[in-house]
C-alpha cells in the first residue's frame, strides 16, 4: 500500500523586495531569484497547492514587504499560502489573516509573548501554526539571531495552548542541502498528535521519500526551498514522489 501523501510547500522568502534563498538563515548569504510574484506564479503553474511565503525583513526586524506579499496572494490565485515573518501582535496578525493567507506562522511571538500567542491560537485555531526553528534543542527567535528557549518546554506549553500545527525547521540545515533532520521530526511527532510540517535540508527526491515515510507518524508536509531553486529536482518530480 502507498503511504499517505506528503504535502509540498515550495518556499518564497522575500527580502528587500526580491525572492531570495539564505544559508542557515544568515543575512548576507542571499541568492536573488527575482520577483516574488513571478517565483510564486512559477510554482503555482508547475502544480504547487501550497506556497510557504516568508517576509524575511519582518522576521529580522529590519523592515517589511507586506504590500508585496499581498500582491503575491492576490496575483497568484488558486494556491494556498502559509505566511510567516514578523507576525507578532494583533495588527500584524489581523493584516496577515485579512491578506488571504490560508494560515499564518508565529515564530518569535510564540517564544517571547506566550500569552498573546495562546490567545491567538484560541481565537484562530487551525489558521495559526507555530514555527519551531531549532538549533539542537534550543529555539531561535528574531531572524534566528537570538535564543528562544528549550524546544521541549516550549512544545509542552504550546500543546497546552492547543496549537493546531507545527512548522519545524532545523536552522543548521536550512539552505544547506544536507538532508532533513528525520530524528528531530520523529521526536517531535512523539510529543504531539498535531501535524508537523518539515523544513530545512531537503536536497533530493530520496529526502522526500524519507519524509513521506514519516507521514503515518504525523509529518504532514515539507517546505522545499534551495533544492528547487538550485534545480536539484523539479517540482513536478517532487509532486510525483510526494503525491502519487
Ligand atoms: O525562512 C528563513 O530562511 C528564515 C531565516 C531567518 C529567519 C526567519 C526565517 N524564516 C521564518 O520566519 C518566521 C519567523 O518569523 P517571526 O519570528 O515570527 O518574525 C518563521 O516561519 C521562520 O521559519
Amino acid at each position: 500500500m502507498t503511504a499517505p501523501i506528503l504535502e509540498l510547500l515550495p518556499a518564497v522568502d522575500v527580502a528587500e523586495g526580491k525572492a531570495v534563498r539564505l544559508t542557515q538563515g544568515a543575512l548576507g548569504t542571499e541568492t536573488d531569484f527575482g520577483d516574488p510574484v513571478d517565483a510564486a506564479s512559477d510554482w503555482a503553474q508547475q502544480g504547487a497547492e501550497w506556497i510557504h511565503l516568508v517576509d524575511l525583513d519582518a522576521a529580522f526586524g529590519r523592515g517589511e514587504n507586506r504590500a508585496l506579499l499581498r500582491r503575491v496572494i492576490v496575483e497568484v490565485p488558486g494556491v494556498k499560502i502559509e505566511l510567516s515573518g514578523g507576525i507578532r501582535d494583533d495588527a500584524s496578525l489581523e493584516s496577515a489573516l485579512e491578506s488571504g493567507a490560508t494560515r499564518v506562522n508565529l515564530g518569535t511571538a510564540a517564544l517571547e509573548n506566550p500569552e498573546w500567542a495562546a490567545s491567538a491560537i484560541a481565537r484562530y485555531g487551525d489558521q495559526i501554526a507555530v514555527g519551531l526553528d531549532v538549533r539542537g534543542e534550543t529555539l531561535a527567535a528574531r531572524g534566528w539571531t537570538e535564543e528562544g528557549g528549550n524546544l521541549w518546554d516550549v512544545l509542552a506549553r504550546l500543546e497546552d495552548a492547543g496549537c493546531a500545527r507545527y512548522v519545524v525547521t532545523d536552522v543548521t540545515r536550512d539552505g544547506m542541502l544536507n538532508g532533513p533532520n528525520l530524528e528531530l521530526l520523529t521526536a517531535i511527532t512523539q510529543k504531539t498528535g498535531k501535524p508537523v510540517v518539515a523544513s530545512g535540508g531537503i536536497a533530493s527526491l530520496d529526502d522526500l521519500v524519507a519524509l513521506r515515510s514519516l507521514v503515518p507518524l504525523g509529518v504532514e508536509g515539507a517546505i522545499v526551498g534551495k533544492a528547487l531553486y538550485a534545480h536539484k529536482f523539479t517540482l513536478q518530480q517532487a509532486i510525483s514522489v510526494a503525491y502519487n
